[in-house]
C-alpha cells in the first residue's frame, strides 16, 4: 500500500492512513453467528429490496462508504430523494437527484465509457480490469430504481433508463462498473427476473409478501423457508443475502448513522481532493 499524503491549505504535507481498495471485500454486517459478512463487489453488482424502512439505504451507504474510501474507485450516485446518498456528493464524479434527464445523460455517458473500455481491453488482449489498471472502477449507486424506471418523466424515457441500467448491470462488470441498486417496490415490473438474475448479490430486507421476497432473492426460496417476510418489522437492517448459486443467509447489516456517514464522507472527500501519492518518502520528510 503506497503512503498517501494530503496537502493542507497552508501547503503543509500531512501523512494519511492507508485507504481501502474496491478490490477488497466490503464489510456489510454480521451473520446470525456474529461473524463478519464481507462481500467482494468488484466484478459484481448488488440488488437491495425491501419494504420502506427495511434498511436498504443503510446497506447502500455501507457499500458507498467503502467505495468512497477506495481511491481506485469513482462514484456515480443517483438518488431521487437526494438525502439518502447526498452526504457522499462531494466524493462523487456525478450526483443525480430527482431528474430523469440527468440520470439518462449519466447512464448514456457510462455506456459509452463501458464500450470504450471494452475496446481497450480487446486491444490489450485482456478480459477484465485488474488492480492498479489504467482506468479505475466505478460504483454506480441507485437509491430507488422505481423512481427513475416507473415514476418520473415520460414512458419512453423511463424505458430508456431501464434498458441502459440493465445493459450496465449485464456488461459493466468486467470493465469495473459496479451497480448497486435499491428498491422499496420489489415487484416484477420493477425487477423482472431477467434483470434480477444479473445481480450477483441480492439482499432482501423485510418484505410484505413471500412473492416480493422471491422477486429479490429468486423464485422458489420462500417455499423452501427463506422469506424476508418472516423478518420482524422492528428489526431494520436484518435481511436475507444471497449470491449467485448460493443459499440465502440471515444478515444484520452494519449501520452508519448520519454523523458517522458525514464524517467518513468528509474524510473521503479530503482524500479525493487533496491526496497525492507520496513521491519517495524522503521527499515528504
Ligand atoms: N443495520 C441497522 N441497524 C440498526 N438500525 C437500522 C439499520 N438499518 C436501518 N436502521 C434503522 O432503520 C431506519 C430506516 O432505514 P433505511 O432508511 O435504510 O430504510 P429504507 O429501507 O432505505 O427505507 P425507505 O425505503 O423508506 O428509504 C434508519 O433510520 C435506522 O434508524
Amino acid at each position: 500500500m503506497p503512503m498517501l499524503v494530503a496537502t493542507t491549505p497552508g501547503d503543509e504535507v500531512v501523512p494519511l492512513g492507508p485507504t481501502l481498495s474496491i478490490f477488497d471485500p466490503v464489510h456489510i454486517g454480521i451473520d446470525e453467528f456474529g461473524h463478519p459478512v464481507r462481500v467482494p463487489m468488484i466484478y459484481r453488482n448488488m440488488l437491495i429490496g425491501g419494504e420502506p424502512g427495511a434498511g436498504k439505504s443503510a446497506l447502500l451507504n455501507a457499500v458507498v462508504a467503502h467505495a468512497a474510501l477506495s481511491l481506485d474507485c469513482r462514484l456515480c450516485l443517483l438518488d431521487g430523494k437526494q438525502v439518502e446518498l447526498g452526504q457522499w456528493r462531494h466524493c462523487a464524479d456525478a450526483f443525480v437527484g430527482p431528474s430523469l434527464d440527468r440520470a439518462l445523460a449519466l447512464l448514456r455517458r457510462l455506456s459509452i465509457m463501458m464500450d470504450r473500455r471494452y475496446a481497450y481491453l480487446l486491444d490489450c488482449e485482456r478480459r477484465k480490469i485488474q488492480p492498479a489498471d489504467t482506468f479505475t472502477a466505478y460504483l454506480v449507486a441507485v437509491d430507488e430504481i422505481a423512481y427513475f424506471s416507473a415514476t418520473a418523466g415520460k414512458k419512453q424515457e423511463r424505458e430508456e433508463f431501464s434498458s441502459l441500467l440493465r445493459d450496465l448491470v449485464a456488461r459493466g462488470r468486467a470493465v469495473g462498473i459496479i451497480v448497486v441498486a435499491a428498491t422499496q417496490r420489489p415487484s416484477s415490473d420493477i425487477i423482472p427476473t431477467s434483470l434480477r438474475d444479473l445481480f450477483a448479490w441480492r439482499f432482501a430486507g423485510r418484505c410484505t409478501t413471500d412473492s416480493s421476497s422471491d422477486i429479490v432473492l429468486g423464485h422458489g426460496w420462500a417455499a423452501q423457508g427463506w422469506s424476508a417476510n418472516t423478518i420482524s418489522p422492528t428489526n431494520p437492517g436484518a435481511g436475507l443475502l444471497i449470491d449467485e448459486g448460493g443459499t440465502p443467509r440471515l444478515v444484520k447489516t452494519a449501520y452508519l448513522d448520519d454523523a458517522t456517514c458525514a464524517a467518513i464522507a468528509r474524510y473521503a472527500a479530503t482524500l479525493r481532493g487533496t491526496v497525492r501519492q507520496a513521491q519517495p518518502l524522503k521527499a515528504v520528510a
